[in-house]
């Protein structure tokens, strides 16, 4: 659905994209990661045809985005400063849309309109919170039908309950008509429950750019005690943190998970125990700590 290919876009001679790839297939729930300052804005202002690429192809459906008003139909995106025009009201936006979107499904509009119930249409969108603005962007958007969703920090600003909300609405979207969605956050933990694949991005570029399996499966977390001191590891064995309280030495190993354990279990532990990586744990190993310097990536 979403094909980038070498993608470099300078702002006075700075690269803010440096030669970027980027795939998504139809149907998938892609999370776009990175650091402040890593380049996802800028890539989703291509893919929404904003900016003009100095080199490169972006290309959605197959069709180059620049300039081509027909592509816009098929996508709807929400940035993570809304725009509106702030003195209509959201029945006002709806007509608006309906104008811009021949698919724009008015029953889905008054279905979804329970599921926002504090706002009132008839009420300016000035007047709503910033939180409620966001969710008028969902329920329009959904309402396009599009074929693609593209979402820069969603649910920032969002109360707890109301995320879930946003989220179920566009799971069962997804789950009804293969809806493709990119959605760059910082919210890892956010993420890891609703994406199937990953991209990690790292000055200007897609560094990592994996399903969420395959990433979990490509780093794990072991925990282990030793009778005595913690002996010498394997040679092969690529240790990316160790931490210990007492004996209990905790292990973050790049590679297959249960090949590493079964290499330490050959060292006769007393204790032995595989953990789960959250995707915050890989992001932050993988981009090797704090200073996001990227100094271990090996795929
Ligand atoms: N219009 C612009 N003019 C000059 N530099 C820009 C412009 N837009 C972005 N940049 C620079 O490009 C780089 C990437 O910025 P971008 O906003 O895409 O990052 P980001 O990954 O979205 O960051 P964040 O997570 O903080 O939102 C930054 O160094 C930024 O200063």
């Amino acid at each position: 659905m979403i094909e980038v290919n070498n993608l470099v876009k300078e702002f006075d001679g700075f690269r803010a994209l440096d030669g970027t790839d980027m795939h998504v297939k139809k149907g998938a729930i892609y999370g776009l990661v990175g650091p402040n300052g890593a380049g996802k804005s800028t890539l989703i202002r291509h893919l929404t045809g904003i900016y003009r690429q100095n080199e490169g192809t972006v290309k959605i459906a197959g069709e180059d985005v620049y300039e081509n008003p027909h592509i816009k139909e098929k996508f709807a995106f929400i940035p993570d400063d809304i725009f509106y025009f702030m003195q209509a009201d959201v029945m006002e936006m709806k007509r608006f849309y309906q104008g811009m979107y021949p698919k724009f499904d008015d029953k889905m509009f008054y279905r979804l309109m329970e599921y926002f119930p504090t706002i009132n249409p008839k009420k300016s969108i000035r007047s709503l919170s910033k939180g409620m603005q966001k969710q008028v962007a969902f329920w329009l958007a959904i309402c396009t039908r599009p074929e693609l969703l593209i979402l820069d920090e969603p649910v920032d600003g969002l109360d707890p309950v109301m995320r879930r909300q946003i989220w179920s609405i566009v799971m069962a979207d997804v789950a009804e008509r293969d809806t493709t969605v990119l959605v760059s956050s910082h919210n890892l933990r956010e993420l890891e429950d609703v994406c199937d694949h990953v991209g990690i991005m790292h000055k200007g570029k897609v560094i990592i750019e994996r399903s969420l399996s395959e990433l979990q499966g490509s780093v794990c977390k072991i925990q282990v005690a030793f009778q005595a001191e913690m002996p010498k590891l394997p040679e092969n064995f690529d240790v990316l943190h160790m931490s210990n309280t007492g004996r209990v030495y905790t292990l973050i190993v790049k590679g297959n998970p249960t090949e590493a354990k079964e290499q330490l279990e050959k060292m006769h532990p007393m204790l032995i125990d595989l953990l789960p990586l959250t995707l915050e744990e890989i992001f932050i190993y993988e981009l090797g700590g704090v200073d996001y310097e990227v100094k271990d990536i090996l795929f």
